[in-house]
C-alpha cells in the first residue's frame, strides 16, 4: 500500500516522539513491502515563530493532501503562563481539528500486563481495564462563542451542540460497542446541563438501533470516581468535548503512564493520529519522554487503513519493549534507557530483529521514504 502522510511533530517533545514513531512506519514499510512518503510541516509554537500562525496554511494543505496526518503535540509554557497571548499553539490543533472535520476521537485504554504494577491502583481494581473513550471533537464548548468583556471582569465560553453532531459519533461509538463487548456508557451532565440533555434524548433514541449493545448513562462527576473505582466496569464510553479530553487522561494513570496512551481523530473524509499527551515542555531535549503513545499512534494510522498485521506487528514489538524492560523513566525511574533507545528497540523488532537504523529530531522524514 502506498500512503501519504504528513508529519507535525510540534512542539516540545512532540519531534522527539514523532520521530520514533516514523522510524517504526519505516520498518513496516521495509518488512511489509509498502511505500510510505512523508513530509514534514510546522504546526503550534514553533508555527507562531516561524509564521505568526498557529497553523500555516501550507501546513494545512498538505495535510488535506495526504493519506493521513501523524501528529507530535503542540505547546509552549510562554503562551501557557500568558493569558492575554491573542495567539496560542493551541488554536493551531484545533483549527486543524476542525478544518479536517475530525468529529470522532478515540482513546483506548488499556492496561499492558507487565505494566499492572506500575498502576497506583490495586491489581485486582486494573487488571480487566480495556475499554475507549468516543470523545465528540469539533463541537460543544471548544468551539462556541467565547466573550470577554470590555473591562476584562467577566468572560464566557458557550457550550453548543446540534443533534446531527451528537448522531454521528454515537453511531460510530455503537458500532464499535457491538465488535467490542456490546456496553455502551453515555457520559454527560445531564442533570444541570440543556446540552447535556440533548445528548441523552439523542442518543437514547440511537440507541434503539443498537438493541444488542446495552447503554447506560452516567453523570461525569460519578463517572470520574467510577473510572478508579472500577475501570473494567467499561467497555465504550461516549462522551463531548471537554469531558472526553479530562477522562482520558484519568484513564490514563491507570495504565501507568500518559505516555503509553495513542489517539485516532477520524471525520468522512481526513484522520490523525497522535498521543493524548502534550509537549511536556521540562522533558524536552533529555530524551526522557515515552514515545510508545506516538509509536501506537502510528499503530492506530496501520489499523485505520486496514493494515492489521502491520499494526499487530508494531503493537508486539511495544509489548516485548515493555516485557524486556526497554522502557523510559516514567515506567522504571531507574531506567537507563531513552526516548531512541525504546522507538529503536521497538522499530527493530518490527522488521524481524534485524537491526533498524533509528531517526532523531534533527533527520526525522529524511530516512529512506520518498519525501513530497
Ligand atoms: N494534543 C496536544 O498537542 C496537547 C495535549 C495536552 C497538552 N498540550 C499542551 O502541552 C503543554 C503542556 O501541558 P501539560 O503539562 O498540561 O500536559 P502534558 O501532557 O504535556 O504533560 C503532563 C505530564 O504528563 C507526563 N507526560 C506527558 N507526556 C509524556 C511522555 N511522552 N512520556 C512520559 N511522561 C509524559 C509528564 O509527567 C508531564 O508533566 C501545554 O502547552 C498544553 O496546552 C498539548
Ligand atoms: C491541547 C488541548 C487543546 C487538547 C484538547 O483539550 O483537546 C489536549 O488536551 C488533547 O487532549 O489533545
Ligand atoms: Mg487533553
Amino acid at each position: 500500500m502506498k500512503l501519504k502522510i504528513a508529519l507535525l511533530p510540534g512542539d516540545g517533545i512532540g519531534p522527539e516522539v514523532t520521530a520514533q514513531a516514523v522510524s517504526c512506519l519505516q520498518a513496516v514499510e521495509e518488512t511489509f513491502g509498502h511505500e510510505f512518503i512523508f513530509a514534514s510541516a510546522s504546526v503550534g509554537a514553533v508555527a507562531i515563530a516561524e509564521t505568526g500562525d498557529p497553523l500555516p496554511e501550507d501546513t494545512l494543505a498538505l495535510c488535506k493532501r495526504s493519506d493521513a496526518v501523524l501528529f507530535g503535540a503542540i505547546g509552549d509554557p510562554k503562551f501557557d503562563n500568558n493569558p492575554d497571548s491573542k495567539v496560542r499553539p493551541e488554536q493551531g490543533l484545533l483549527k486543524l481539528r476542525k478544518e479536517l472535520g475530525l468529529f470522532s476521537n478515540i482513546r483506548p485504554v488499556k492496561v499492558f500486563p507487565t505494566l499492572i504494577g506500575n498502576s497506583p491502583l490495586r491489581r485486582e481494581i486494573v487488571e480487566h481495564t480495556d475499554f475507549v473513550i468516543y470523545r465528540e471533537l469539533t463541537g460543544g464548548i471548544y468551539f462556541g462563542e467565547k466573550t470577554l468583556s470590555p473591562d476584562g471582569t467577566s468572560a464566557s465560553d458557550l457550550c453548543l451542540y446540534t443533534e446531527d453532531e451528537i448522531s454521528r459519533i454515537a453511531h460510530l461509538a455503537f458500532k464499535a460497542a457491538k465488535n467490542r463487548r456490546k456496553k455502551l456508557t453515555l457520559v454527560d451532565k445531564a442533570n444541570v446541563l440543556e446540552s447535556s440533555r440533548l445528548w441523552r434524548r439523542v442518543v437514547t433514541k440511537i440507541a434503539e438501533s443498537y438493541p444488542e449493545v446495552a447503554l447506560n448513562t452516567l453523570f461525569v462527576d460519578n463517572a470520574a470516581m467510577q473510572l478508579i473505582l472500577n475501570p473494567g466496569q467499561f467497555d465504550v464510553i461516549l462522551t463531548e468535548n471537554m469531558f472526553g479530553d479530562i477522562l482520558s487522561d484519568e484513564g490514563s494513570v491507570i495504565g501507568g503512564s500518559i505516555g503509553l496512551l495513542p489517539s485516532a481523530s477520524v471525520g468522512e473524509r481526513y484522520s490523525m493520529f497522535e498521543p493524548i499527551h502534550g509537549s511536556y515542555p521540562q522533558a524536552t531535549g533529555k530524551n526522557i519522554a515515552n514515545p510508545l503513545a506516538s509509536i501506537l499512534s502510528a499503530a492506530m494510522l496501520l489499523e485505520h487503513f486496514g493494515l492489521r498485521e502491520e499494526a499487530d506487528a508494531v503493537s508486539k514489538a511495544v509489548d516485548r519493549s515493555l516485557r524486556e524492560g526497554i522502557v523510559t523513566p516514567d515506567l522504571d525511574p531507574k531506567s537507563k534507557y531513552g526516548t531512541d533507545d525504546v522507538g529503536h528497540f521497538v522499530a527493530t523488532h518490527i522488521a524481524d530483529g534485524e537491526d533498524y537504523r533509528g531517526l532523531n529530531k534533527e533527520n526525522i522524514g529524511l530516512g529512506k521514504s520518498t519525501i513530497i
